[in-house]
Formats: structure tokens, C-alpha cells, sequence
């Protein structure tokens, strides 16, 4: 089933300065994707407009099969609950006066949603692997990794279909970010990930598909296995010769 379907999607912040150019691209349930561009190339403007955070200027968004819409409430309503994000700066995410417990319950309480919020916030909790008494701490009492995994909470804990992930471990020291890696391949299982990175080689330890966007352009997009075998552009190339082997998984 496809969750995401971009079609001729362009998008300028001012007249005259188009900054994203015919994007076309599908996202299916389970199949995560990654989009990897360097400093630049529109992945920040792409995942704003997949977010609904900014309008298209032409082309289309579907989610689910109908058009994105953000003066339609009902819709967004849905939409919100569906498609959670998680950004790159835990430091700066996470609300400081806020206790972790109402840091990961608040997607319940905005969305409204009627379900045991304590049940919910626990089960969240120990899906990221964090302990039951991190529900009172406040974001300051953890380390970077473990607040990566209290916004890591607060994204699945109302069950979406989809999180955009954008740079979600560029700021977390190498054994944290494997770990945190690791922790979004299992929650893979059970929800899609559009992974938005600089990092090729991280990108494609999650994601099954892979985009490749250069000035705003698509340039490249296929099954990553296929991307890396065989990179055709000279772009993609340069991305791949930019960054150092990973690990190979099983
Ligand atoms: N709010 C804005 N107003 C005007 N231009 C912007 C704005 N945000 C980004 N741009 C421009 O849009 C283009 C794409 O930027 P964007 O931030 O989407 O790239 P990026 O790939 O996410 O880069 P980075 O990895 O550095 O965040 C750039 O030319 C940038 O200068």
C-alpha cells in the first residue's frame, strides 16, 4: 500500500527561486526510504512539505491516496496521527521544563487520543529501551542517545504508519549511533521510516529504497542494494566515495 505519493512536486520559498524541481516519489508501507543529498540539496524543504509544515508551489502530495491539504482540519487530524517525526538535535527537541513522561504523552493529549496515556507512555519507554523512572526525569538528566530515544518515544507512541527521521543520529558519538541505529531497525518492523541524511552509508543500513537529490533535483532513485552496486550518477558517486565503509549487517 503506498503511504507517501509525491508527484511533480516543485516548491520555491521566494518567486523566481524554485528550490525543489519535479519530485516525483512513492513511499509503501514497510519499504523505508532514504533521501540523502549533500548541505543544500532540499532534503530540510522536502520533509517540511512531506510534514505539512509548507505548501507546495505545483505538483502534488498524497497520503493514503488523497491530496495533502493543510486547511483541511479533519484530514490533518489524521494526518498528524499518522506521520510523527524525529529530528536531529535531541538537545533542542525535547521541551526542558517539560518531564519525559509529558514529553512523550503530548502527541496523545494534541491528537486527543482516547487511550490509557500511563499504559501508553511505559509501553513507549520500553520500546526505546529506557527504564520505567524515566518517565519523571526531566531531558537534562540523559545523555544525548538516550534523549534521541525519549523523541524516539514520543514519535511511536501513537502508533504511526510513518516517521520522518531527519539527521537523527548526525549528532551522537559512533557506539551511540549504532545503537540507535539498531533501535530504529526494530522498530521497523512495525512502522515505515523516510530517513533524511547526508549519510549514504547510514541511510542504507535502514532503508530498502534510496533517493538521491542533488539541487533540488531527484537524481538518481531505485533499491539501495542496486544504488550501491551500481551507482549511475556521478553524484551519487561522489556521495559514496565521500563516506567511510559501515559495518555489514546481516
Ligand atoms: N527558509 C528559507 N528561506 C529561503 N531559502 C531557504 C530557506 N530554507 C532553505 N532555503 C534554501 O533552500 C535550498 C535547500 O535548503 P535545505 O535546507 O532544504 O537543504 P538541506 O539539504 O536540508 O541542507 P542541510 O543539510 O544543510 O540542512 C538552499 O538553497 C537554501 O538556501
Amino acid at each position: 500500500m503506498t503511504l507517501l505519493d509525491l508527484s511533480g512536486v516543485s516548491f520555491g520559498y521566494a518567486k523566481g527561486k524554485t528550490v525543489l524541481h519535479g519530485i516525483d516519489l512513492a513511499v509503501a508501507a514497510g519499504d523505508n526510504l532514504g533521501i540523502v543529498g549533500e548541505s543544500g540539496s532540499g532534503k530540510t524543504t522536502l520533509l517540511k512539505l512531506l510534514l505539512g509544515l509548507e505548501r507546495v508551489s505545483t505538483g502534488t502530495i498524497a497520503f493514503r491516496g488523497t491530496a495533502l491539504d493543510t486547511t483541511e482540519r479533519t484530514f490533518m487530524r489524521g494526518f498528524r496521527r499518522s506521520v510523527q517525526a524525529v529530528f536531529q538535535d535531541p538537545y533542542s527537541s525535547l521541551d526542558p521544563r517539560q518531564r519525559v513522561f509529558d514529553i512523550i504523552a503530548e502527541p496523545l493529549r494534541s491528537l486527543k487520543i482516547e487511550t490509557d496515556i500511563a499504559a501508553a507512555v511505559a509501553q513507549a519507554l520500553r520500546d526505546v529501551d529506557l527504564p520505567a523512572d524515566a518517565a519523571q526525569r526531566y531531558p537534562h538528566e540523559f545523555s544525548g542517545g538516550q534523549r534521541q530515544r525519549i523523541a524516539i518515544a514520543r514519535a511511536i507512541v501513537a502508533n504511526p504508519d510513518l516517521i520522518i527521521a531527519d539527521e537523527v543520529v548526525s549528532a551522537l558519538d559512533l557506539t551511540t549511533r549504532t545503537r540507535i541505529i539498531d533501535l530504529l531497525r526494530t522498530l521497523s518492523a512495525r512502522t515505515t521510516f523516510i530517513v533524511v541524511s547526508h549519510d549514504i552509508a547510514l541511510v542504507a543500513l535502514l532503508c530498502e529504497r534510496l533517493v538521491v537529490l542533488e539541487k533540488g533535483r531527484i537524481v538518481e532513485q531505485g533499491a539501495t542494494r542496486d544504488i550501491l552496486a551500481r551507482p549511475a550518477h556521478p553524484y551519487t558517486q561522489k556521495l559514496l566515495a565521500g563516506t567511510p565503509r559501515m559495518p555489514k549487517r546481516a
